[in-house]
């Protein structure tokens, strides 16, 4: 590909939690040396994508974390043309780690020098609370309320992260879920997780499927078993080991469609919660959209 004379959309987010120092204008530096003559439009807050984006088609550098990435991203949903190029600067940045986008965001810049495309596909939500999308995944139980519980619109904190997990561990109980995949009913025992995965991790970098794709057309549905605590323990253990899939409590199968049974229980669409709504009864139907959106990402790390 040709780029040396390619306009592009700069949107950094200075309120990223892995920014360490890097500035837009080095960005715009680092990009221009890459072939990019990136335009830097300053946001003060997600809302503002929507004026600075407005029309935009070609090459945008998201330079931020997956919060700044989906932001963006459902933005240029639909928009022919438009092309989604990270530039990880973000605490867990788990669309990144799944593209294998690894260096540091300047050495990043510098890498879309020889850059290409690959189609990423969006997950699709129909449920009671309304339509949403996701990039990263979409699910209830144990994550979802445990993210409820944390409350992610207010500032981070460790301390509230650990108040959260304690009174989530504590009060939760599994889910007896009636789940659908590609129209085919999977009965089983109540869930303690159930999440519909486009990448591998969400959250602060629960790598729960370890094996997804998120340019197959497919997701990864990761169901987790009524857990005792020596299994929340061996859980957490092959977290950490980035086995997740191996545990005998957990199953995953690839899915275009997914029904999940709602009885009002709290659902996350990637880092966002969709609050319980007590009595109200009804479906949660997921559906894959292949290729909606455009990734632009250095060659190197194209498969
Ligand atoms: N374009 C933007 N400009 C300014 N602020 C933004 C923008 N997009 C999102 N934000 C705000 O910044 C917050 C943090 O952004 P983001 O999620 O990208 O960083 P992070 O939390 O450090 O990374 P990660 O989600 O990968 O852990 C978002 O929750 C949102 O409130």
């Amino acid at each position: 590909m040709n780029q040396e004379t390619r306009g592009a959309v700069l949107i950094f987010n200075p309120g990223a939690g892995g920014r360490r120092g890097v500035t837009p204008e080095a960005l715009v530096g680092a990009l221009a040396e890459s072939g990019f003559r990136a335009e830097y439009r300053p946001t003060a807050c997600e809302e503002d994508l929507d004026r600075v984006l407005e029309g935009v088609t070609g090459p945008v550098f998201v330079a931020g974390g997956d919060g700044t990435l989906r932001g963006v991203a459902l933005r240029l949903l639909g928009r022919p043309g438009a092309q989604l190029a990270p530039l990880p600067m973000g605490t867990s940045n788990n669309v990144a780690a799944t593209l294998d986008l690894t260096d540091r965001t300047l050495d990043l810049a510098h890498a879309y020098r020889d850059a290409s495309t690959r189609p990423l596909d969006v997950g699709r939500v129909t449920a009671p609370w309304g339509d949403d999308v996701f990039l990263e995944a979409c699910g209830c139980g144990a994550f979802a309320e445990l993210l409820c519980a944390y409350r992610p619109d207010e500032p981070k904190s460790p301390l509230r992260a650990v108040g959260a997990l304690v009174s989530t561990l504590t009060s939760f109980e599994p889910l007896p879920l009636a789940l659908a995949v590609d129209g085919e009913a999977h009965p089983g025992e109540p869930a303690t997780v159930l999440e519909v995965m486009n990448i591998r991790a969400t959250g602060n970098g629960l790598r729960l499927a370890t094996n997804a794709d998120p340019g197959d057309g497919l997701l990864d549905v990761v169901r987790v078993d009524a857990l005792n605590l020596a299994e929340w323990v061996a859980s957490l253990a092959a977290l950490a080991r980035d086995e997740f899939e191996t545990l005998p409590t957990v199953q995953t199968l690839n899915a275009r469609q997914v029904e999940i049974s709602y009885t009002g229980q709290v659902f996350h669409v990637d880092g966002e919660v969709r609050p319980a709504m007590p009595g109200v009864t009804g479906q949660v139907r997921i559906e894959v959209q292949p290729g909606a959106l455009t990734l632009l990402l250095p060659r190197e790390s194209v498969q």
